[in-house]
């Protein structure tokens, strides 16, 4: 806000016009200075003789055109200030050429020439030599050193071609920068000649200079050579003869300037004096009879100094093109006028003798027209066009700006023709006035206060030593920096001049006055924005302090919070800690753990080691006895096999036995004996273990005394068989009688009954006798058998036959114990009792018409009972008999 209000007052500010003369009245008369240089030899005799600080006598000698006239005669001739030859560089500097820098770098204009003869010193004026320089250098080190600490950065202020300039924003001037650099770099060359320059050490600068702007410096450097204007400075060739002729113009501000002109931005005096000597080089120079190095064109250097105020912050240059002041230096170094007939120049060097004598002529006709309308109050024309040199100094002389003009004379002899002319050109020029140059301070017009850029830059430095962060954001509020302007002029008054300073002691005061109330009112102005800030922030602030109440309200409940979550927090630590002892505690046993288990895997691993190591050795040790064991057990085989195969044939032999006496006809028998005979003889021969022999042997048949071999057993049976067969009275077997028969079994030891089943009371005396017994249901135990009171076990189990009769069977056989604990059955005898029903008698055949009861007997084989219990024999049974009752 307080910017755009700013801005819009800036707007509102007219740029007064450079080129309005100044019509007030107050002028300037061009101020002339003298400098003689040395004699160059001894024998030369001088027509020149300085009276006072101010005149010259001016003599004609006896050789010269004019004194063969009547009418010579001596001369004075009064200057602003003569120099004598012995005068050095510097004192003709501070003396003509420091007082119109000190007008460029408050913004006036000031032209400076030289003028004189051929050889009297021009060039060496203002040029100097290597080590003595003149003015030029000497005005560029000076206004470097002046305006040093207030220069803008390069390419802010950009010539637009039109004799002005604009003002670029720093990104824009930066970007420019980059790309100079780069083409810096692509190859530059260095045209400063270091004995042009001086150390700048030796400079004092200006005082006074205005702070609160920012400054640059541009310079051209061009040469008007037979009436024709070359730019020395332009990209090119380093010689002059190809460069292209530039023409004159007026720009909007009706100041004339060279079109299209190379204007190059300076930063330093040394790239100041680059440029100097780059167009040096280029001046046309040439030797003739009166000077060895005679300058064949006049030279203009121009400085041009740009001012623009900053900003009411102190910091960048306000971008307003109407706000800029540019003031300018033409530093004229002009050729010696020579008579030709002195010279005995030819061909060219006439032409540019002709040359430069018509255009210092027409400077001369023109000052002298300006003087005549000056003193008249006429309004004649001043010829400027009819040379490039007064066409383009037109503004000096008609506009604003100082003038001064050296006049350089070589006060020998041999010029005094020419030195009169020179110096009557010089009266008649200091009698020529100008108009003083008036400089406007736009930036107090505008509301800004001086001393803005130092505030700024106090203010920056004090910001920077604050240590404290929040400090950077600190604005800066310059509205308190008044001033009334500079300081009162001299009050020194003398009686020549007491109007002069009185007027500009009034003016100076009237300028204070007006300030004073521009300052007022802005400070009232200010008041008013700080009183209304003030309300603003009252407001603020209660704002902030009701804001502040409810934050602390929120930051203690956030406190409390924080402080519960803490003590969670240290909990949760403490617990962590524990936990992570106990970790550690553990992981330490695991890991004791770990180191035990290792032992004893070693261990264990020594001890496997050990028994491995052992157990080699025994089976080392055993196999001998393990193989001695093994013979043995093939003997024991080989001995069952022997007793099988002899149970097998016994077996074989009661088989054929019990077959021949069921046949019960002694035909057969004898029949069968004999077959059995053959059989035995053959028996030899083709028995294997398991084949069922046909009929017994001979031996077989006879009675018990006949067989000693056989057992008790056998012997029973054998009787029993003898027995029962019908047919056995014929031939020594007993026979037995069905009624008082008695079992097998009925041998008083005892017995064991198994009757897995309910028994049928079969109600008859024909039952075995079995003594001694102990019925069971179920073999639980082995013990039922196998003790010390049981020999004798017997299976009964009963049945219906398929004539639906009552069928009861008996197996009986031995208990032998076994070496493993248990005990084995031998089945040695099966005995069946087949009950018959009355009523069904003639259905039946003769033996059992006579009875009811049919009863049978089996012999078995011997059958393991290893703790299981004894099978029925009827897969082994070997042996029947049949007993009719
Ligand atoms: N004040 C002086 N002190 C010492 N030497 C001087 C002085 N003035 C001139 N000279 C010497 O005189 C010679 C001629 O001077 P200079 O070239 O400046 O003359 P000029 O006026 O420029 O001549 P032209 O018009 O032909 O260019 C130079 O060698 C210069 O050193």
């Amino acid at each position: 806000m307080k910017s755009a209000k700013s801005k819009q007052r800036l707007n509102d500010i007219r740029t007064p016009a450079r080129s309005k003369q100044n019509l007030n009245g107050e002028r300037d008369p061009v101020q002339v200075y003298c400098r003689l240089r040395p004699m160059q030899r001894d024998s030369d005799s001088p027509c020149m003789k300085i009276i006072s600080p101010t005149m010259v006598l001016l003599t004609p000698p006896a050789t010269a055109i004019s004194y063969r006239n009547e009418n010579a005669k001596t001369m004075k001739y009064t200057f602003k200030e003569v120099f004598p030859p012995e005068t050095t560089q510097q004192e003709v500097f501070d003396k003509v050429a420091l007082p119109i820098v000190e007008g460029l770098i408050k913004g006036k204009n000031g032209l400076l020439f030289t003028y004189g003869v051929t050889g009297s010193g021009k060039t060496f004026t203002m040029t100097g030599e290597p080590q003595n320089c003149g003015i030029l250098p000497r005005c560029l080190n000076i206004i470097f050193k002046t305006i040093n600490d207030f220069q803008a950065h390069k390419y802010i202020f950009k010539p637009d071609k039109m004799n002005m300039f604009d003002i670029q924003t720093e990104a824009e001037a930066m970007l420019e920068r980059q790309q100079e650099l780069h083409k810096f770099k692509c190859g530059k060359k260095n045209n400063s000649n270091p004995d042009l320059a001086m150390s700048s050490s030796d400079v004092t600068k200006i005082e006074g200079i205005n702070e609160d702007n920012q400054y640059a410096v541009f310079v051209t450097y061009v040469e008007i050579y037979n009436n024709s204007v070359f730019d020395l400075l332009e990209d090119g060739p380093p010689i002059s003869k190809n460069l292209p002729v530039k023409i004159i113009r007026e720009d909007a501000a009706h100041n004339m300037y060279v079109h299209g002109v190379t204007e190059v931005e300076i930063k330093s005096a040394e790239e100041a004096f680059e440029a100097f000597y780059l167009g040096l080089k280029r001046k046309r120079m040439a030797h003739t009879s009166l000077n060895a190095e005679s300058s064949r064109s006049h030279s203009v250097f121009t400085i041009r100094l740009v001012q623009a105020p900053v900003d009411e912050m102190g910091e960048a240059v306000i971008q307003n093109k109407k706000f800029l002041n540019i003031s300018q230096l033409s530093l004229v170094d002009l050729a010696g006028s020579e008579r030709t007939n002195r010279t005995k120049n030819t061909g060219q060097r006439l032409r540019e003798a002709g040359n430069i004598n018509k255009s210092l002529m027409t400077l001369r006709t023109c000052l002298e027209a300006l003087r005549e309308n000056q003193i008249s109050g006429a309004n004649n024309m001043v010829p400027y066009r009819e040379s490039k040199i007064t066409h383009l100094f037109k503004n000096f002389f008609e506009g604003e700006g100082q003038v001064r003009m050296v006049v350089c004379a070589n006060p020998r002899a041999e010029d005094y023709d020419e030195t009169l002319q020179v110096m009557r050109f010089a009266e008649m020029a200091a009698e020529v006035e100008v108009a003083k140059p008036q400089v406007i301070d736009i930036a107090a017009n505008i509301g800004l206060t001086s001393g803005r850029r130092k505030a700024n830059r106090l203010f920056t430095t004090a910001r920077d030593n604050i240590v404290r962060p929040e400090a950077k954001d600190l604005e800066m509020d310059l509205g308190l920096v008044y001033s009334l302007g500079p300081d009162f002029p001299s009050l020194e008054l003398n009686s020549s001049q007491a109007n002069h300073i009185i007027k500009e002691l009034m003016a100076h005061l009237e300028m204070r006055i007006s300030r004073r109330e521009t300052l007022k009112r802005s400070k009232a102005i200010k008041d008013e924005r700080l009183r209304s800030a003030l309300l603003d922030l009252e407001k603020d602030s209660l704002e902030i302090r009701s804001e502040n109440a409810s934050l602390r309200g929120q930051l203690a409940a956030s406190e409390r919070r924080v402080r519960a979550l803490e003590e969670r927090l240290t909990a949760t630590e403490n617990a962590s800690l524990t936990h992570q002892r106990k970790l550690n505690e553990l992981t330490e046993y695991t890991s004791s753990l770990k180191r035990e288990l290792q032992e004893k895997e070693m261990l264990l691993s020594q001890n496997k080691f050990d028994k491995e190591k052992q157990k080699k050795i025994l089976e080392r040790k055993y196999n001998h006895k393990i193989a001695a064991e093994h013979e043995k057990a093939k003997e024991i085989n080989y001995e069952k096999e022997r007793l099988k195969n002899a149970i097998e044939e016994k077996e074989n032999r009661l088989r054929i036995i019990a077959e021949a006496l069921n046949r019960g006809d002694n035909d057969d028998m004898n029949k069968m004996t004999g077959e059995m005979g053959a059989q035995t003889s053959n028996r030899d021969r083709d028995f294997t273990p398991g084949s069922t022999p046909r009929a017994l042997p001979a031996h077989l048949l006879t009675p018990f005394s006949s067989v000693p071999q056989t057992n008790h057993n056998q012997r029973e049976t054998l009787r029993d068989t003898q027995r029962d067969t019908p047919s056995s009275s014929r031939r020594g077997i007993a026979i037995a009688n069905p009624r008082h028969r008695r079992s097998i079994s009925a041998d008083g030891r005892g017995w064991v009954e198994h009757a897995p089943n309910k028994i049928v009371p079969m109600g008859t005396v024909m039952k075995p006798n079995i003594v001694n017994s102990k019925v069971i249901n179920k073999l639980t135990s082995v013990k039922d058998i196998a003790n010390s009171r049981t020999s004798k076990y017997c299976l009964i189990s009963q049945e219906q036959d398929t004539d639906g009769e009552l069928e009861t069977k008996l197996y009986k056989g031995d208990v032998v114990p076994t070496c493993g604990g248990g005990a084995q059955v031998i089945f040695n005898d099966v005995e069946m009792l087949k009950q018959f029903s009355p009523t069904r008698e003639s259905s039946h055949s003769h033996s059992n018409r006579q009875s009811g009861t049919n009863c049978a007997r089996h012999s078995g084989k011997r059958r393991d009972t290893n703790n299981s219990p004894p099978q029925t024999p009827s897969n082994t049974s070997k042996k029947q008999r049949v007993d009719d009752d």
